[in-house]
């Protein structure tokens, strides 16, 4: 059976993260699509969030992580494109309520709030934690609308 694509971008203030959670996820056996940034050097957040939307949309992943400073402004930039439903998680509560009920396909962190244990297990729970449908199904299905 072919692996998993996991779309990963960020920006300057996530590039560190970044990495980590891409030899994390190589090592659990996901292909990484990764969308940059590559980096220290100042970006854009927008210009990545965008990308994870584009990359989403078309197919080329089903799930993504995004990393920035915060996790904000690269969710925003992000959730402006209808396929993308990212959660900006700080915990692993956060991350395996967004699958649950929100079934979010983009996982966003903010490499400046959280240590990489934390990122580590948000990452866990948004990769293994299924969505539950039922009630949940009837709001996620209204914000598509
Ligand atoms: O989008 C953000 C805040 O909502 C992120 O934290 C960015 O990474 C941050 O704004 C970048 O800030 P910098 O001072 O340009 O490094």
């Amino acid at each position: 059976m072919a692996s998993e694509t996991i779309a990963i971008a960020c920006d300057h203030a996530g590039f560190d993260l970044k990495e980590t959670l891409k030899n994390e996820l190589s090592d659990r056996g996901y292909d990484v699509l990764d969308l940059g940034t590559n980096g220290l050097e100042s970006v854009d957040y927008p210009d990545f969030g965008i990308a994870m939307g584009e990359a989403i949309a078309s197919g080329k992943a089903k799930r993504g992580v995004l990393v920035c400073g915060s996790g904000i402004g690269i969710s925003i930039a992000a959730n402006r494109n209808p396929a993308v439903r990212a959660a900006l998680c700080t915990d692993s509560l956060m991350a395996k309520l967004s699958r649950q009920h929100n079934d979010a396909n983009v996982l966003s962190l903010g490499a400046r709030l959280i240590g990489i244990e934390t990122a580590l297990d948000c990452l866990n729970a948004f990769l293994n934690t299924d969505f539950e449908g039922g009630r949940h199904q009837r709001r996620v299905d209204k914000m598509g609308a």
